[in-house]
């Protein structure tokens, strides 16, 4: 019988950095072939564009599946099922398949989907990845498990209030066989050692904790990890939420859990515009924005009036990054188009508004 084909699924937070650890993982692949699943949410495929886009010869077109029917957790009969048997009737095999889960994916019922029979004699879950932005962590957002940030909770009565946000980080934690402390350029050492311990002391027992910076890490620290993770879900069980009317008995088939609905907390819309005058402005308009509307997300793509590449836009909280990725293509618009992504009840006209001033 042929080899179970190991999968790993990459997990994190919105912005965290999956999609630049993937990149570096590819370019670094010494020969691995390796097959690319992307859960994009909104209906503008940045993560896509970004990772077909860096020209190496390890991702061509062909090694990335998109889906981009919404959350990975409601789609995965339809989307996730297909994509994967379509990836296995290839004849040209991967050696590794890498799926990313969109930000706002949980990883349980991913993972879950590994029991379907359709797969599960072909492929196993080589372990769960979960990318954590060290920097936003240490800040306190979505840092409600790091025991310094639960203290102080306690002691204040306005912090008692779950969100959905701290709860989607602890299940992204609670699923991971390695979490990877990421941006710890951002932070200092004493900060990075801290969380490192406090994420040690949060997640299941030999669950490794390392720090990266813009996601570089041997692919042999990744990959190959042969945990089997489908056939160890009950060690990750999910958090029982507050807020919910039942009680999650861990044995929910794989759609209608009780998560299905935390994602309907968010909203995500694109923005087309022309060409824009000067990058930095941009940005620095971007970043107000973002500031004013509370949004989590900014990314996409810029044409730049008197410049033929285009400029890749990426912001994450108030810090608002661009560089010129490639030419636009002969047959291509040169346009600007941006997905926002934030909580529910964003001000899409105000934003639209404010983008195209
Ligand atoms: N300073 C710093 N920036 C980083 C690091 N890793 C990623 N970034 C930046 O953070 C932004 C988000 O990175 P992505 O890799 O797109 O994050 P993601 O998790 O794929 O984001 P989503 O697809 O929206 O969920 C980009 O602008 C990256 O360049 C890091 O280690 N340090």
């Amino acid at each position: 019988m042929a080899q179970k084909i190991p999968a790993t699924v990459v997990t994190g937070f919105l912005g965290a950095g999956k999609t630049t650890l993937i990149r570096h993982m590819l370019q670094n692949a010494q020969g691995k072939r390796i097959a690319l699943i992307i859960n994009e949410f909104g209906d503008l495929g940045v993560d896509g564009d970004i990772l077909k886009g860096c020209g190496d010869e390890t991702c061509t077109e062909d090694d990335i599946m998109e889906l981009s029917n919404g959350c990975i957790c409601c789609t995965v009969a339809d989307d996730f099922i297909p994509t994967m048997e379509k990836l296995l009737a290839r004849e040209n095999k991967p050696d590794h398949i890498v799926i990313e889960t969109s930000g706002l994916a949980l990883p349980q019922p991913l993972v879950r989907a590994f029991n379907w029979p359709e797969i599960s004699t072909k492929v196993t879950v080589d372990g769960v990845v979960t990318v954590v932005d060290g920097k936003a962590v240490t800040e306190g957002r979505f840092a409600h498990n790091v025991a310094a940030v639960d203290a102080q909770r306690k002691l204040d009565e306005n912090l008692d209030h779950e969100t959905p946000l701290s709860e989607l980080f602890e299940d992204q934690i609670a699923c991971a066989d390695m979490i990877v402390v990421n941006k710890s350029d951002l932070l200092n050492d004493s900060e990075t050692a801290a969380l490192v311990s406090n994420l040690k002391s949060e997640s299941r027992k030999g669950v490794q904790v390392v720090k990266a910076s813009m996601g570089a890490l041997p692919v042999d620290v990744l990959l190959g990890q042969g945990i089997g993770a489908e056939g160890d879900l009950d060690a990750r069980h999910e958090v029982h939420h507050h807020h919910h009317d039942h009680d999650d008995d861990h044995h929910d088939d794989d759609h209608h859990h009780h998560h299905d609905h935390d994602h309907d907390e968010f909203e995500s819309f694109v923005v087309e515009l022309g060409e824009i005058a000067d990058p930095t402005a941009f940005a620095q308009q971007v970043a107000d924005i973002i500031r004013t509307h509370d949004i989590l997300r900014l990314k996409g793509f810029a044409a730049v009036q008197g410049k033929p590449m285009r400029l890749t836009l990426q912001a994450v909280g108030p810090r608002v990054d661009t560089y010129f990725d490639r030419p636009f293509g002969a047959d291509e618009t040169r346009s600007t188009r941006l997905v926002v992504i934030g909580q529910a009840g964003l001000k899409q006209s105000e934003i639209i508004a404010a983008l195209s001033a």
